[in-house]
């Protein structure tokens, strides 16, 4: 990890009443209402919520990336920076520097004409100005730390060549090319097979140890962010509304509103499923 990105005490990544409305007058819409979340550095937070709670709009405003035209108010720090009320500089300078963003579909973020190399290497460029042989050489280094094989020749590969998972461990690369302090993952595994999934999970796990990675992540499996993150936030409807220690959150949630996620959970509901005759013991 760089040496030279300022290292500041407390999370990486905290937001506190945070508000976000779109749209004006009668047609004004609060999508989040005061959201706090935070994560240090060397921790996964998983994000949970039912689909249209405000995860993936959390993540994105933390990265600037809020709705043209949204109101935005309270606080985003990001390494102690804050980006409610910042100018476009300020937003750019964390996109550079601190934070990048990984997504369910990684074919939708990658030219099909640029080999992966190419694509990888177009942030060292882009943020460092690096030649193209010195960016090849680090891309190859990225590409390896990101567990794919034989990384020179894949590096000149095109992307319809890779599966979904080698497309995603690429998009870490690239992610990572810049040497962010905190990853956004939103629902990063959510397109892969299972088997898939939890190589991906003991990928961010790997990275989150060695670089000391702040990763939030987003994921409507409620049984993987239990298994994989250190710490939970639970949002209805634009709003934390419990937040805690994976296990004890699903071991002891206190909210209804976990509760009643919890309850729908697909493994809860097989665990209170009668077991068939001659079943495992
Ligand atoms: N660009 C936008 N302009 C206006 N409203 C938006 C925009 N993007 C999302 N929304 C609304 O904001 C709310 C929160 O959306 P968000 O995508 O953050 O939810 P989510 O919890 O991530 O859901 P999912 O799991 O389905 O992705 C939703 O009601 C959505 O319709």
């Amino acid at each position: 990890m760089s040496g030279s990105k300022q290292m500041v005490d407390g999370p990486v990544l905290a937001t506190e009443e945070l508000r976000l409305d779109v749209g004006a007058g009668e047609t004004a819409v609060r999508i989040l209402d005061g959201v706090g979340l935070s994560c240090a550095a060397g921790e996964i937070v998983g994000l949970v919520g039912e689909s249209g709670s405000g995860k993936s709009m959390t993540l994105r405003t933390a990265v600037g990336l809020a709705p043209k035209g949204a109101r935005l108010t309270g606080s985003v720090r990001v390494a102690g920076r804050e980006l409610v009320g910042a100018g476009r500089r300020e937003v750019l300078r964390v996109r550079r520097e601190i934070a990048a963003m990984i997504f369910q579909d990684p074919r939708a973020h990658v030219n099909p004409y640029q080999r992966i190399g190419a694509f990888v290497a177009d942030g060292l460029r882009r943020t460092r100005g690096w030649s193209r042989a010195r960016a090849a050489q680090q891309v190859v280094s990225l590409l390896d730390e990101v567990g794919l094989p034989d990384p020179e020749t894949l590096a000149d590969r095109y992307p319809h060549e890779l599966s979904g998972g080698m497309l995603q461990r690429v998009m870490i690369a690239s992610a990572l090319s810049t040497e962010p302090r905190l990853l956004l993952a939103d629902e990063a595994t959510t397109a892969l097979d299972v088997t898939t999934q939890a190589e991906i999970m003991g990928l961010l796990r790997r990275l989150r140890e060695e670089r000391g990675l702040a990763i939030v992540f987003v994921t409507h499996d409620l049984d993987l962010a239990a298994a994989s993150c250190d710490r939970i936030h639970v949002m209805q409807s634009g709003v934390v509304v419990e937040e805690g220690p994976a296990l004890e959150v699903f071991e002891r949630p206190e909210h209804p509103y976990t509760r009643k996620l919890l309850d729908a959970m697909p493994s809860r509901l097989d665990a209170e499923a009668p077991m068939p005759i001659g079943g495992a013991a």
